[in-house]
């Protein structure tokens, strides 16, 4: 079974005239265990595909399965963290008891919860914090407790939703590389979704792109990179620079026909780091030309 199984979904806002259809017959699965993460420009339909996938909307056709359970509601053994930590967090607690507030659903004892609570913040390096507001706390640590949060649920699946979006470059790097380390530790399964090139190819085993208008699948590629990976060495990598590009080529292709002025990316196109459409920055070489699947 697979742990996230998305069945041709479409989901359109309003009614009648003023309909927009922001996602059309998409479909993937996510594996137990996998990291899949979900890349696509600005208005692809990123955010909408996970509020489907959390429950936290109806689809207007086909169907989102969490663990095998049809989301429609927030299924069990599902955790989600946010971009926006400062309004996931409630700034009357403690950092203790936001970490502990999901874990009263769960009928567990104090102690087993106390335990949880303090094993997730030490494994986001912030053991010492549990007496803190979050106002007290960075914005990037304050994304650490959110995680930490969700890690002391243990969902069997994690929902992220450009959860580094905010946060300056050099936290979010580490932050990347915390979810990978929580990833091989748990064996949880996570979904993330990012703009972020770059980010989709170092997180993932699986790369899933969409395109735009509506939203869809593009392509999905699986990621040849060592399980162990490093932000500077990685990054370095030949196949990362490939795959990397390879996504960044894609997109652009897409943006361009959904824009009406055809494929505007060659072989020979230099490549966005990031998915909003816009002037390339990327000085990756000689991408390879687009190919239908990775
Ligand atoms: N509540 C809503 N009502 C109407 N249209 C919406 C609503 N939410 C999203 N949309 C539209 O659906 C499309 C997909 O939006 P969504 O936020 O899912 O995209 P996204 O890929 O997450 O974008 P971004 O990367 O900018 O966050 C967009 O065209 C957006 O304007």
């Amino acid at each position: 079974m697979s742990a996230v199984e998305v069945r041709d979904l479409t989901k359109e806002y309003g009614k009648g005239a003023s309909a927009q259809t922001a996602l059309r017959g998409v479909s993937f699965e996510v594996a137990e265990g996998e990291l899949l993460s979900v890349v696509g420009p600005s208005g692809c339909g990123k955010t909408t595909l996970l509020k489907c996938v959390a429950g936290l909307m109806p689809a207007t056709s086909g169907t989102a399965r969490v663990l095998g359970q049809v989301a429609d509601g927030v299924p069990d053994g599902l955790a989600v963290v946010f971009q926006d930590y400062s309004r996931s967090l409630f700034p009357w607690m403690r950092v203790g008891r936001n970490v502990d507030f999901p874990l009263r659903s769960l009928g567990l004892r104090t102690a087993e919860r106390r335990e949880r609570v303090a094993r997730a913040l030490e494994s986001v390096g912030l053991a010492d914090k549990a007496d803190r507001y979050p106002w007290q706390l960075s914005g990037g640590m304050q994304q650490r407790v959110a995680i930490a949060r969700a890690l002391a649920y243990r969902p069997r699946v994690l929902l992220m939703d450009e959860p580094f979006a905010s946060v300056d470059a050099q936290t979010r790097a580490g932050l990347e590389d915390l979810t990978r380390r929580v990833h091989q530790e748990s064996g949880m399964t996570i979904l993330f979704v990012t703009h972020d090139i770059d980010e989709s190819v170092y997180l993932a085993d699986r790369v899933l792109v969409l395109r735009r208008s509506p939203g869809g699948v593009l392509t999905e590629m699986d990621v040849e990179l060592p399980v162990v990976r490093d932000q500077i060495t990685t990054r370095s990598l030949p196949e990362f620079v490939r795959q990397r590009s390879l996504v960044a080529q894609h997109i652009r292709a897409a943006s361009g026909e959904a824009d009406g002025v055809g494929g505007a990316a060659g072989p020979d196109a230099n490549t966005p780091a990031d998915a909003r459409p816009g002037p390339s920055d990327s000085d990756a070489p000689s991408p390879q030309p687009a190919t239908a699947n990775g």
